[in-house]
């Protein structure tokens, strides 16, 4: 009896489990098609067009010699780092640095302005002492709603910058920037989802305005590039400014910034 118990309770933990795994399965596939419709409904031709105007502008801005600052809470704050590290980095191929900034890596300033003027300020602060009129920052948000990247967007427009909010689909206060770009989907997660997507796009953009390679017709794909300068049809210093190797005899991946 006691054997016969036990057996029908493992079977119940057994379909249990099998239930647990169908939902969970479910899940993932309804996530994802969710995710996709979100990525799909980006692809619409407003967004395509909102997002080649702040590529456009934020190379511009890089040529020009000026930087780009990210910003963001949360997972956006992750995101600013991200996208800072696609320009100072590397994105799909070796070249020049570009000049991005997250103001959400400063442990120091963030508690310093945090704790003597407020959260609301950590950004802004750092707008008005690292921006300069026709540098560019974008303002991460999903709700459009943290005080912080509405105070930095307000600091960077009164003193000169380009603004750029990524948001969800309420822009809030946030609509004031110079471009917003009001992500199509719904919760925050899938926000953010988009927010990176787009943030790589821009970043990809913007690597192929400022170091265009031969090949214009497609990005190439990272497992075509190798890592040696010389094999990538780098331009050299009369087109770019940004040498290879083979020609100047500087060390790899030079540390020059556009500008
Ligand atoms: O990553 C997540 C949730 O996915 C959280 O850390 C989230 O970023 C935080 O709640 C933020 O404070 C949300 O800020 P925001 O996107 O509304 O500006
Ligand atoms: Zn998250």
């Amino acid at each position: 009896m006691v054997g016969a118990g036990r057996k029908l309770v493992n079977n119940d933990v057994r379909s249990r489990g099998h239930q647990m795994r169908d939902g969970a399965a479910a899940f993932v596939r309804q996530e994802l098609r969710e995710l996709a419709a979100a990525v799909d409904r980006l692809a619409a031709a407003e967004h395509v067009a909102a997002l080649t105007a702040v590529a456009d502008a934020t190379a511009g801005a890089l040529r020009a010699g000026g930087r780009v600052l990210f910003c963001g809470n949360g997972g956006s704050a992750g995101d600013a780092q991200h996208l800072a590290a696609e320009l100072v980095g590397r994105q799909h191929y070796d070249r020049g640095a570009l000049a991005g900034i997250a103001l959400t890596a400063d442990t120091s300033v963030l508690t310093a302005v945090g704790n003597d003027y407020g959260f609301d300020h950590v950004f802004a602060r750092q707008v008005a002492a690292l921006g300069r009129p026709g540098d560019v920052l974008f303002g991460l948000s999903t709700s459009g709603a943290s005080r912080n990247v509405i105070e930095a967007l307000a600091a960077a427009r009164a003193g000169g910058l380009t603004t750029v909010a990524f948001t969800g689909e309420k822009p809030g206060e946030m609509a004031d920037a110079d471009f917003v770009v009001a992500m199509p989907a719904g919760g925050t997660a899938q926000v953010q989802e988009l927010h990176l997507a787009a943030g790589h796009i821009v970043c990809g953009l913007v690597e192929r305005a400022l170091f265009p390679r031969d090949d214009q017709s497609g990005f190439p794909k990272d497992d075509q590039l190798g890592c040696h300068r010389g094999e990538q049809g780098l331009p050299g210093d009369d087109q770019s400014g940004f040498p290879g190797d083979d020609q100047s005899g500087r060390p790899p991946v030079t540390a020059e910034r556009v500008g």
